[in-house]
């Protein structure tokens, strides 16, 4: 099977700034990947460069085994959903929409029809003049209705309310389980996306620091609560994300722990509760940061 994406020793530079250092990745076809990472980490400047909007300083991308800078036949399959996206001055969704099936293939009227309804969205009214969360629904229904093969939201849904987000959630479940794709998702929402995303790719500082599967990576990662000295003991010779110490009270978020080593946490009275995603990667990146910041 070709992947979707392959980057390999990829690089970009911005004078003194490296935005993006040696990343190297697949992205195998028909997955959700997140991509996520601090403000600043690299990743509008990763998805430029994929998708062939920006030239590396070095590196290599493949897209569907293609190269994909100034290859129509390749970017054709790909849909890129950004929030700073411009449209021109007397532009309203209804024109977005009326010309999208000329960039994409797949384009799926009905559903489009579909989302503008779930996200109320005025069609006949100037975008200039539209709210912020309209502007979103505008990029995210192209996204979805578009049905490209290999679909990049970045910060798709800036503006968007709970309700529109949650729409925007069930809707892509919803038709990717129809018409399987390749999406990739950067997003600071870690939470409210962790159930859609298989595969999470976390950069850092231009570094891709975590390239692993959700499941695994939930797994990878256990928070043990106890008195201070019990905590402590326990965790000797582990990794420690995070050890937190209130009163005589500590909380430590420690990597992976095998049956045997739960078993006796428990005997010691330790309690243990699983690491949502948007912890593990906040202790994972703010680690990092530290590391480097002692280098
Ligand atoms: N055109 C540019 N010229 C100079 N520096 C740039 C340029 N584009 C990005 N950078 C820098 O590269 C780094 C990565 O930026 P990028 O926009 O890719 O981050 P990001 O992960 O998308 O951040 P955010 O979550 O805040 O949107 C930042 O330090 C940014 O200031």
């Amino acid at each position: 099977m070709t992947a979707a994406v392959e980057v390999s020793g990829l690089t970009k530079r911005f004078g003194s700034t490296t935005a993006v250092n040696e990343a190297t990745f697949t992205v195998e076809e028909n997955t959700i990947h997140g991509l996520l990472g601090r403000n600043g980490a690299g990743k509008t400047t990763l998805m430029q460069l994929i998708t062939g909007q920006d030239f590396a300083t070095s590196g290599s991308i493949r897209i569907f085994g293609e190269h994909p800078v100034e290859n129509s036949g390749v970017l054709r399959r790909v849909c890129f959903i950004k929030e700073s996206q411009k449209y021109p001055d007397d532009f309203k969704p209804k024109h977005v929409f009326e010309s999208a099936p000329w960039f994409f293939e797949n384009w799926d009227a009905e559903l489009a029809a579909r989302l503008i309804e779930d996200f109320r969205l005025p069609v006949n009214r100037r975008i200039k003049k539209l709210s912020r969360g309209q502007t979103s629904a505008v990029g995210v229904i192209v996204g979805l209705a578009s049905r490209a093969p290999l679909t990049f939201f970045d910060e798709p849904y800036l503006g968007l309310d709970a309700v529109a987000r949650q729409i925007f959630y069930d809707r892509l479940l919803e038709d990717y389980a129809e018409h399987p794709r390749t999406i990739i998702l950067s997003t600071h929402l870690i939470d409210e996306v962790s159930s859609l995303l298989e595969h999470v790719i976390v950069i850092d500082d231009g570094r891709i620091i975590i390239d692993q599967d959700s499941d695994s990576l939930r797994g990878s990662a256990t928070t043990v609560v106890g008195t201070g000295t019990a905590v402590e003991s326990f965790i000797a010779g582990h990794e420690v994300l995070h050890l937190d110490r209130i009163g005589g009270l500590a909380s430590a978020t420690i990597g992976q722990l095998t049956p045997a080593e739960r078993a006796a946490a428990t005997t010691a009275g330790l309690e243990l509760t699983p690491v949502s995603l948007q912890q593990l990667i906040v202790r994972r990146t703010g680690l990092a940061t530290e590391l480097e910041k002692s280098a």
